[in-house]
């Protein structure tokens, strides 16, 4: 596996990077090969954690076939780039030395795994129509309890362990720290952990300490969730060719639901009526209700590094207005 890593890769610090591009340059194993770069030339995690690179290229190809082809948007280039998006997220230098290697190793295997084997419908798609994984998870974070239990399952394929050579206290954090991480990127909880990371820049605020609060698990893990889920949700802060090819692709995802949905008599979900959306609309809303208050709240936290970033998604959102 040794790729002649594609030129595109020397982009991958970087908040504007073509993961698109990546894909035809590596016949779309994106994932992978964004993944194994990551790991390997940016942040020397194998020799860390006495990764073998068989195991850890093994893996990483499994997670990418459980990725499903067929779904528009949610399949693995979408994951490629939410962990690249992660990777240039925690380059930041309010970020520089103040996560573990652990910490560092989570965060980035957490975006790779974070929406493997997603049907292309909506966990309340998955609840209406009385799924088997609705039954499983008891209609709680269906999708997110289910990506992580692939993952994990994945691990035991043979010589597919990347955390064999962990200790047991430490495989024990990852584990958590996965968890907690995929779990907080069910939008259900977004409101949740919006309203906690504002709490948390208002008390940076207060004692006007310029170091971020990273004294507990729970305000270090708060900071990883936050900066997976607004990797999740950083299509709208992308320039605008790269978020306007994601947005064609999710709203083909919302139809190919409406239209189950309506072949199958049930309300058709929001955003996912191709006869009545107006996508423009689905997206000045995303981006006011959602997205905004999200990058908002984060660019405070880290300010003055993503200031860039939440001017770009402001001019996208008026391009949105404007073209509607
Ligand atoms: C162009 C975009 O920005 C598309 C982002 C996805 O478009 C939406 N996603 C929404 O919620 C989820 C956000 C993240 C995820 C999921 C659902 C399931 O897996 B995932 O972790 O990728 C909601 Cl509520 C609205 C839109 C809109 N438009
Ligand atoms: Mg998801
Ligand atoms: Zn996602």
């Amino acid at each position: 596996f040794s790729l002649t890593s594609p030129q595109q890769l020397n982009t991958v610090d970087s908040w504007g990077m073509d993961i698109f591009k990546l894909a035809e340059l590596t016949s779309s194993r994106p994932l992978t090969t964004l993944t194994m770069h990551i790991f390997q030339q940016k942040r020397n995690l194998p020799q860390t954690f006495k990764i073998k690179e068989q195991t850890l290229h093994k893996y990483l190809t499994l997670v990418e076939n459980h990725y499903h082809k067929d779904v528009p948007y949610h399949n693995s280039l979408h994951a490629a780039d939410v962990t690249q998006s992660a990777h240039a997220l925690l380059l930041i230098p309010a970020f520089e030395n103040k996560f573990t290697e652990l910490e560092i190793f989570a965060t980035i295997f957490g975006s790779a795994i974070h929406d493997v084997d997603h049907p292309g419908v909506t966990n309340q798609y998955l609840i209406n129509t009385g799924s088997d994984l609705a039954l499983m998870y008891n209609d709680e974070s269906v999708l997110e309890n289910h990506h992580v239990a692939v993952a994990f399952k994945l691990l035991q394929e043979d010589s597919c362990d990347v955390i064999a050579t962990l200790t047991p206290k430490s495989r024990q954090l990852f584990r958590k720290m996965i968890i907690n991480i995929v779990l907080a990127t069910d939008m259900n909880k977004h409101m949740d952990h919006l309203a906690h990371l504002k709490t948390m820049v208002e008390t940076r605020k207060i004692s006007n300490n310029t170091t971020l609060g990273l004294e507990n698990y729970g305000e270090r893990i708060q900071i990883l969730q936050s900066l997976v889920h607004c990797s999740d949700l950083s299509n709208p802060t992308k320039t605008l060719s790269l978020y306007r090819k994601w947005n064609d692709l999710v709203m083909q995802e919302f139809f190919m639901q409406g239209d189950l949905e309506r072949e199958q008599g049930l309300e058709i979900s929001p955003m996912c009526d191709k006869t009545t959306a107006t996508v423009e609309k689905t997206q000045v809303g995303f981006i006011d209700y959602i997205v905004h208050p999200l990058w908002e709240a984060w660019a405070e936290l880290v300010q003055p590094y993503c200031q860039g970033i939440l001017d770009t998604l402001e001019d996208n959102r008026e391009w949105f207005v404007c073209s509607r």
